[in-house]
């Protein structure tokens, strides 16, 4: 049977399936929190980025206030936004105080980047020219010491990375002296990430698959081959998409705000390995054809280290 927690290098138990909150509306998302966590849901994903934190502090509150779950079962997980790289504990701070908690169950750079924190924005600061407000000479490994030092405070239980590639955390692991519990990346059978998902499991990093349905919209679900594998398992496409997460060994976020969608995601079947197959061979004729489809790379103008997206400017780390 498929796992519903995975086990963290932190000790803590990971739910194998979260909801999502980007995108999530104010006016929607409060309810998409508590109508998840009466579902049976046990991890929630935010961000200071999404600027819905306080909404969804809202869900969480009510969902307990109305018996249907503890603080203590249920796994918060939020993210520094760029324009507090070098401010962790603020940008923490502010993230507990909109969502209402004394401390998340985890915290996660979100972007190895910078961005300036005193330019014309306090998420998305532009220059002039329209472009984004970046931090040029910003060293992403900084931000992981500061990163390490909020676990003194009590404030998360665990520390990880969003977008992380396997150059960037080479870099990140020579400096570390906590192993990040978690890389929270882009993964579904478009783009499986295999060198990262590899890399991370040598080194005891769980892997959180976001954008699992090709985000906004869903656009993987109409996929050839994961329907060919939904009607071989009778369930539906998002389903598929789901499962075949956690029959990678990986956590999944699956956003949604419609009721019946949001109860329908927690569904987690087992994909024995033909239907794996079938996915993991669409896989290699994308990267051969060099088709992969990555959904969610924001205009940063930077180069990651994805094998799949070369362009951008190097950081002064050479990457
Ligand atoms: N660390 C990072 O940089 C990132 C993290 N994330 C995290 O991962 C989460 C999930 O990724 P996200 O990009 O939002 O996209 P998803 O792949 O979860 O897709 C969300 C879209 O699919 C729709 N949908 C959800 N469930 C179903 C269903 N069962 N049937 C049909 N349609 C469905 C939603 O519609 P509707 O809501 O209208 O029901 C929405 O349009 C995010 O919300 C966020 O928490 C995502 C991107 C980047
Ligand atoms: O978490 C979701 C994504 O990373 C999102 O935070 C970014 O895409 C952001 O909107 C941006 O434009 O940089």
């Amino acid at each position: 049977m498929a796992p519903s927690t995975f086990k963290l290098n932190t000790g803590q138990d990971m739910p194998a399936v979260g909801l999502g909150t980007w995108q999530s509306s104010p006016g929607e998302v409060a309810a998409a929190v508590t109508c998840a966590l009466k579902s049976g849901y046990k991890l929630v994903d935010a961000a200071y980025c999404y600027g819905n934190e306080d909404e969804v502090g809202q869900g969480i509150k009510a969902a307990i206030d109305a018996g249907y779950v503890t603080r203590s079962d249920i796994f918060v997980v939020t993210k520094l936004w760029n324009t507090y790289a070098t401010r962790a504990e603020v940008c923490l701070d502010k993230s507990l105080k909109a969502l209402g908690l004394d401390y998340v169950d985890q915290y996660l750079v979100h972007w190895a980047v910078g961005m300036n924190p005193n330019g014309n924005d306090d998420r998305f600061p532009k220059l002039p020219d329209g472009s984004r407000d970046i931090t040029w000479d910003h060293d992403h490994t900084a931000t992981w010491a500061q990163m390490e030092d909020l676990l003194k405070t009590g404030k998360t239980k665990s520390i990880g990375v969003c977008n992380y590639s396997v150059p960037y955390l080479e870099q990140l692991l020579k400096k570390a002296k906590v192993v990040p519990a978690v890389n929270q990346i882009e993964n579904h059978p478009s783009l499986p990430q295999q060198e990262v998902v590899d890399f991370c499991k040598s080194k005891g990093i769980h892997i959180v698959a976001y954008s699992p349905l090709g985000s906004t919209g869903g656009p993987l679900m109409k996929s050839e081959p994961v329907l060919k594998v939904a009607k071989r398992k009778a369930a539906s496409p998002g389903t598929v998409l789901l499962s075949y997460h956690v029959a990678r060994g990986a956590t999944v976020l699956a956003k949604s705000v419609t009721e019946s969608r949001i109860k329908a995601n927690l569904e987690i079947i087992d994909l024995d390995a033909d239907d794996m197959k079938i996915l993991n061979d669409y896989s290699d004729s994308l990267a051969k054809e060099g088709k992969l489809e990555r959904y969610v790379y924001p205009p940063f103008g930077i180069n990651f280290g994805f094998p799949d997206k070369k362009e951008g400017r190097s950081m002064p780390n050479g990457i």
